[in-house]
């Protein structure tokens, strides 16, 4: 039996949701995965830090109710956020980094995701910034070093669209795609159609977990963006970066023009796209478009993501499901672990007598 010990970075909803899996499913894992988690080292910029060679108790963590600077009081604690110093030394085979997604430059996660990979560590990621901006550079730096960079929920959260068009779908011919990337605004606007006010449905999508730390990025398209530039590098073996992809949100949409679209029978979507051109360049794009109720994405609806992806080979394939959530982008961290552990490349991970 594989144990691989973890270090969280950022213990906000998602590193929180994962620690809850570990506590409830451990023992399933064991049975049906071949491994267990083991977390060793927690840090946030909130709690503070703490590294525990033997491993901390997930439930434990998960219930304690930690103050600002909480971790100060655990046995091998800090009340500061020495993400640095965890990364580094922390006897971890994984690090699992979930703090705020930064759409500039993508730091300090980048540093996170570096730090980790240089000292012989896998990364695992959700954090849409050092994948739109520094995904090259990570992946050599994870090859040069024997370990894996993964970021699966990076997009469409637990729903496994990069892993799913990646392998299942290779050799396909893929020219575009088109689809609901951001959870909140799909959130926002079906929320809007059932009468809420904009700023009352963005609290909701902030309660439920699907919002980013400023939810500027989900209602801008700024956080559509990120993906976009993800999905068309991964999988369309573009290079674009942010600032390359138009960006539009759904800030602008006044109740009114909700209303006049359902008067229509269609229905405002945000849509995040990319076309590869005649040139092989690639175009990417994130826009509001009103959709009649007949297109395949009309329907999608709350917190779901769907990506349709224009194939040579096969027309249309469309990707549907949880698009945002704390314990479906958890999931997606798990489908990372699993993806590392298939390919049996962890440096240290131990087998448990
Ligand atoms: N919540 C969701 O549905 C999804 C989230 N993501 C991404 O996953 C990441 C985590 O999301 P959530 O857990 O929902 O966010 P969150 O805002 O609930 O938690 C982030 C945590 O990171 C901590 N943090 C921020 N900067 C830090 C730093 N420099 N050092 C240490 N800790 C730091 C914060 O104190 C906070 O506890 C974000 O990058 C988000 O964009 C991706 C897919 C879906
Ligand atoms: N805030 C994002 C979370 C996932 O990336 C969203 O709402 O989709």
């Amino acid at each position: 039996m594989t144990v691989y010990n973890i270090a969280l970075i950022g213990f906000g909803g998602v590193n929180r949701a994962l620690a809850e899996l570990i506590a409830a499913k451990n023992q399933l894992w064991e049975r049906d995965l071949g491994f267990r988690l083991n977390i060793v080292a927690v840090s946030d910029l909130y709690l503070g830090s703490v590294i525990s060679p033997n491993g901390l108790d997930a439930r434990t963590l998960v219930e304690a109710k930690f103050e600002k600077g909480g971790f100060g009081q655990l046995s091998g604690g800090s009340a500061e956020a020495d993400n640095e110093t965890i990364i580094k030394t922390a006897p971890a085979d994984i690090v699992v980094e979930a703090t705020f997604t930064n759409p500039k430059d993508g730091e300090p996660a980048v540093s996170h995701c570096r730090w980790a990979l240089e000292t012989g560590k896998h990364v695992v990621t959700t954090n849409k910034g050092p994948v739109a901006i520094e995904a090259q550079a990570l992946k050599a730096l994870a090859k040069a070093n024997g370990v894996r960079f993964e970021y699966e929920g990076a997009v469409m959260s637990g729903t496994p669209v990069i892993r799913m068009a990646e392998k299942t779908l290779a050799g396909a011919e893929l020219k575009g795609f088109e689809g609901i990337l951001n959870g909140t605004s799909n959130f926002v606007l079906g929320r809007m159609e059932a009468g809420l006010d904009f700023a009352s449905a963005v609290k909701e999508a902030q309660e439920l977990g699907y919002a980013e730390a400023d939810p500027t990025a989900d209602v801008e398209g700024f956080d559509v963006r990120l993906k976009v530039v993800i999905l068309a590098n991964e999988l369309l073996g573009a290079s674009l970066k942010p600032e390359d992809v138009s960006c539009k949100g759904i800030s602008g949409l006044s109740p009114s023009d909700i209303e006049d679209a359902a008067q229509a029978n269609s229905r405002w979507k945000l849509i995040g796209a990319a076309v590869r051109n005649d040139d092989g360049s690639v175009t990417g794009s994130v826009a509001p478009r009103r959709l009649s109720l007949d297109h395949p994405l009309a329907g999608v609806n709350g917190a779901t993501n769907a990506v349709s992806l224009d194939t040579e080979l096969l027309g249309a394939v469309t990707i549907t499901g949880p698009g945002a959530g704390r314990i479906e982008t958890a999931y997606a961290l798990l489908s990372d672990i699993v993806a590392i552990h298939s390919t049996g490349t962890s440096p240290i991970a131990k087998e448990a007598a």
